[in-house]
């Protein structure tokens, strides 16, 4: 057990015992692109096993703090993030630390599925494989569990052994959420999960994610208002760089406590 991996399971022995768990904050969280600053200082807490809608324009900073949070942004090669992302009171920000071993707890489903160019059985396995998990029945187990999670089993049990490209958009979509689940992550980072989805696709995504938040904290960007409205229980509001107010969901949406939000959310919005 390595370092991180260690404090990581002290600390989740630790949280097991408190009521309101926190499953990650930041603190001052600044994004640049080169000169410019697009992250403002975000200082925000997620409670876990809860689901937490991040809303605002485009252009407000909701993606560029949601990929900090698993360090996606170290792959852009001018992007500097700085600030504190504490989880299970280590700060991942921190350059000492593993972003893979970050990627296994905090995991990630993009905007567009992208699912491998394998069976659907290989898009869970693969990453397991490479792991060094070849025992056939854990990951036919795991095979299962994943995609019963993700609400998709039911539909692909006969068909495990074909290509993940054949299946719908919104069936792709559950599948790269089994694909994230499959690495036991902590967390799950959502981006706009099913903005490329009809309203069926969108609304079996949604169901889905009533029942992962029992076993995850999710975080979403959404821009559909109406979605961060029907699926999460708190929200933050960004405005340019900043995150404006956060509360209740319900709270949020029918009196929230600053005017900006309050406009954005009636949608008179300059
Ligand atoms: N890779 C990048 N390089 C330079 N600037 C970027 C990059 N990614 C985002 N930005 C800038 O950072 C700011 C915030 O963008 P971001 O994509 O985080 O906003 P957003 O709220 O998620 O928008 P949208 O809802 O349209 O996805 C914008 O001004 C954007 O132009």
């Amino acid at each position: 057990m390595n370092k991180l991996t260690e404090k990581f399971s002290t600390f989740t022995r630790h949280l097991d015992e408190q009521e309101h768990e926190i499953a990650l904050f930041t603190n001052d969280l600044r994004v640049r692109y080169g000169t410019k600053e697009a992250l403002h200082g975000v200082s925000l807490q997620f409670e876990r096993y809860k689901i937490t809608a991040l809303i605002g324009a485009s252009g407000s900073g909701k993606s560029t703090y949601l990929r900090s949070l698993n360090r996606m942004n170290d792959t852009i090669a001018d992007a500097r993030v700085t600030g504190q992302i504490k989880y299970r009171n280590v700060d991942i920000n921190s350059p000492a630390v593993d972003v893979y071993e970050v990627r296994k707890h905090i995991g990630m489903v993009f905007q567009r599925p992208n699912p491998f160019a394998k069976s659907i059985r290989e898009n869970i396995t693969f990453a397991l494989e490479r792991r060094g998990l070849h025992d056939r029945q854990k990951l036919a187990e795991i095979v299962e569990t994943t995609l019963k999670q993700a609400s998709l089993w039911d539909q692909v049990k006969d068909d495990l052994n074909k290509s993940a490209l054949a299946l719908s958009g919104g069936q792709q979509q559950r599948l790269c959420i089994a694909r994230a689940i499959a690495m036991q992550p902590d967390i799950l980072l959502m981006d706009e999960p099913a903005s490329a989805l009809d309203p069926i696709s969108t609304a079996n995504i949604e169901n889905t994610m009533q029942e992962l938040k029992k076993h995850y904290t999710i975080i979403i960007v959404t821009h559909s208002m109406q979605q961060a409205g029907r699926v999460s229980d708190y929200t933050a509001f960004f405005h340019l760089g900043q995150m404006i107010e956060y509360d209740e969901t319900r709270k949020i949406f029918t009196r929230p406590k600053i005017q900006l939000t309050e406009d954005y959310i009636s949608g008179h919005f300059g």
